[in-house]
């Protein structure tokens, strides 16, 4: 299990968390990166009350298939959310920045044509520290921070739906 850094986490105490489903696709490319954010993410939605059966793993080789995955489990309907984990190191050629590119819109287009918010959890990073800091080093984990924002997305469509306006944080 990785190593979570829970500095800048503060528990969020959501309501009925433990009725929420979540959907986790994270890429096998740098999974020394990828298996530190995913756990980190899975180490707060369990702190938050989510159940263990209510989320789901899904692997794929590279960021630039976390569209195609990501966007299948939205038509699904099947999640309360997804979060897309991923990790991308700037080689010698522009195709960083095209994979980078693709996969942003990817995402974005999940969230604008579905009805599953989506998280992009997706390093993109010059250099192999950059991502090590990022995914349990120095300067945290992304993990933490996507699983937050998942769990805040999901209440935020509840209270949408319940059209009560408050924001259901706090017991
Ligand atoms: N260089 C990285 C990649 N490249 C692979 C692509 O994501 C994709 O799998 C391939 O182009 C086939 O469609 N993927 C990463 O996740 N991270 C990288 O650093
Ligand atoms: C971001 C990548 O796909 C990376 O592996 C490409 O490396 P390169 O630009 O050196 O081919």
């Amino acid at each position: 299990m990785a190593t979570v850094n829970l500095s800048d986490y503060k528990p969020l105490h959501i309501n009925n968390a433990e009725d929420f489903s979540i959907g986790i696709v994270f890429s096998e490319w740098n999974d020394f990166v990828t298996y530190n954010l995913r756990d980190a993410a899975l180490e707060i939605l369990a702190k938050e009350g989510v159940k263990q059966e209510n989320i789901k793993l899904f692997s794929v080789p590279g960021a630039f298939e976390l569209n195609y995955a990501s966007m299948q489990l939205c038509k699904e309907r099947r999640f309360d959310a997804v979060i897309a984990i991923g990790c991308v190191i700037r080689g010698e050629t522009p195709h960083f920045d095209f994979v980078c590119d693709a996969v942003a819109q990817g995402i974005k287009d999940c969230n604008i044509l579905t009805d599953t918010p989506t998280i992009f959890c997706i390093l993109t990073d010059d250099t192999k520290e950059q991502s090590i800091a990022r995914s349990g080093g120095d300067l945290g984990n992304k993990g933490v921070e996507a699983a937050v924002t998942a769990l805040s997305m999901i209440n935020f469509k509840r209270n949408l739906s319940d059209k009560k306006g408050n924001i259901g944080f706090g017991k």
